[in-house]
């Protein structure tokens, strides 16, 4: 069980050529609205290669725009768009879904040029657009990605020459604004200059795109080498390339950074996009990707400095990817703070640890890390389920002022701006 691969990995969109051994089966048009036992394939128009459709015992069978659908009836009942099912003023459902037959099936069908036509045992209409259903339908779903991006490594990103946008034109302007989330989209970072180097107007710059995650560290923070938290972000140590809050049950989206001052020598601060490492594991070793992606573990946050006493525990698994189409959304990576593996049998956790070092070995390729040294003026924005981040050890007074975002608050001013998020 544990080693299966992972239904459709590889798998080519489903879309039907014309070379289908289906064909044979596809009928001429028949305008007439069927009764619901016709198991026969119709047409939209003669000839018609665009539009047929199938009545199956338990479900229909709909052939538009070169993808082959699936639907069962209850999900046919439960989407009616009709005004009693749906209210298109709030955009939200008021039919009640318990209150379907599960047993349910059309008592007619009729598909024209554009529209699917239903009628329910009761008499109840349901009308879908045709490009309606290959939107929303799982088979479209399945050819599409959540979040168009691009993966990078170090050369990929520098020849994009991706520009930072200016601090005013991002909180004056729509478009300063959109530019800015559209290179975080598809990169997982992006930068702000002039902000000018105080805790207040870092704020501001944060809260131009999302809402403030208030955690543990508090809203908005400051962090410098005084050790005042038990972790070793509050050092001047080396930190290893990492994401943060890997030990919440929902890791933090958004990382901001805005170094307000450094006097002193090193402190550069390292960036890798952990979904490149992740494909190049994906296709090395499918397994070992599969692996992380199944394996839950535990992070864990133990502090007890001062006033301070925390003990966080996050679970699950190292690559997060959605099950319907395999694509990648989160990534929980933070050796420091992974905790006991008391998840996983013996000889799952070897496996397991081949996979990590796998995926590890990825991360830590030279051409694989981005380095940038943060500066007064220069606030970076991290997309913590995607990116990781380290630096480079240090010496003398440095501060770090910043926040995290939530990140379906960020993806939200995204998507009003136009963007697909
Ligand atoms: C950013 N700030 C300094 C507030 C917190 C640092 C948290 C560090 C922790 N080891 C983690 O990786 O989550
Ligand atoms: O000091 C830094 O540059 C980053 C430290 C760190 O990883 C963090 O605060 O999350
Ligand atoms: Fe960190």
């Amino acid at each position: 069980m544990w080693c299966r691969r992972l239904a459709g990995l590889f798998q080519v969109p489903c879309r039907l050529s014309r070379s289908t051994r289906h064909r044979s089966l596809w009928l001429p048009h028949d305008r007439r609205t069927v009764p619901a036992a016709a198991a026969r394939w119709h047409h939209t128009a003669p000839e018609s290669l665009k539009c047929a459709w199938q009545l199956h015992g338990d479900h229909l069978e709909l052939r538009y725009a070169n993808t082959l659908m699936r639907f069962d009836f209850v999900w046919l009942r439960d989407h009616c768009r009709s005004a009693s099912c749906y209210n298109a003023k709030t955009n939200q459902r008021s039919l009640d879904t318990a209150s379907v037959d599960l047993a349910i099936k059309p008592k007619a069908v009729r598909v024209d040029e554009t529209t699917l036509f239903l009628t329910w045992p009761d008499g109840h209409v349901t009308r879908y657009g045709l490009e309606w259903l290959v939107k929303n339908s799982y088979e479209g779903q399945k050819q599409q990605v959540m979040h168009p991006r691009i993966l990078w490594n170090t050369e990929i990103y520098r020849q994009a020459q991706v520009p930072s946008v200016d601090c005013q034109s991002f909180l004056e302007t729509d478009e300063g604004l959109k530019e800015f989330l559209q290179n975080f989209l598809l990169y997982g970072i992006a930068f702000v200059e002039n902000v000018a180097p105080t805790k207040e107007d870092t704020q501001i710059v944060a809260e131009r795109v999302s809402l403030i995650r208030e955690t543990i560290y508090g809203r908005m923070w400051y962090f410098t080498s005084d050790f005042s938290r038990g972790d070793t972000a509050y050092t001047k140590l080396a930190l290893d390339r990492h994401t943060d809050t890997t030990y919440f049950q929902e890791p933090c989206g958004i990382q901001v950074f805005h170094c307000l001052k450094h006097e002193g020598t090193g402190g550069r601060t390292l960036l890798v996009d952990g979904f490149y490492a992740a494909e190049q594991v994906l296709r090395q070793a499918p397994d070992q990707f599969e692996l992380l992606s199944k394996v839950p573990l535990k992070h864990e946050y133990v502090e007890n400095v001062g006033d301070c006493h925390n003990h966080m525990i996050g679970v699950g698994p190292v690559l997060n990817v959605y099950p319907w189409n395999n694509e990648l959304y989160l990534i929980r990576y933070n050796n420091y703070d992974r905790a006991v593996i008391n998840t996983v049998p013996y000889d799952v956790v070897h496996r397991w640890y081949a996979a990590h070092r796998t995926l590890t070995a990825e991360l830590r390729r030279p051409e694989n890390e981005l380095w940038v040294k943060l500066k007064p003026g220069k606030a970076l924005f991290i997309d913590n389920w995607r990116v990781l981040h380290g630096r480079e050890a240090f010496t003398g007074y440095r501060q770090l002022c910043g926040c995290y975002l939530t990140r379906d608050d960020v993806l939200n001013t995204a998507r009003l701006l136009g963007l697909q998020a």
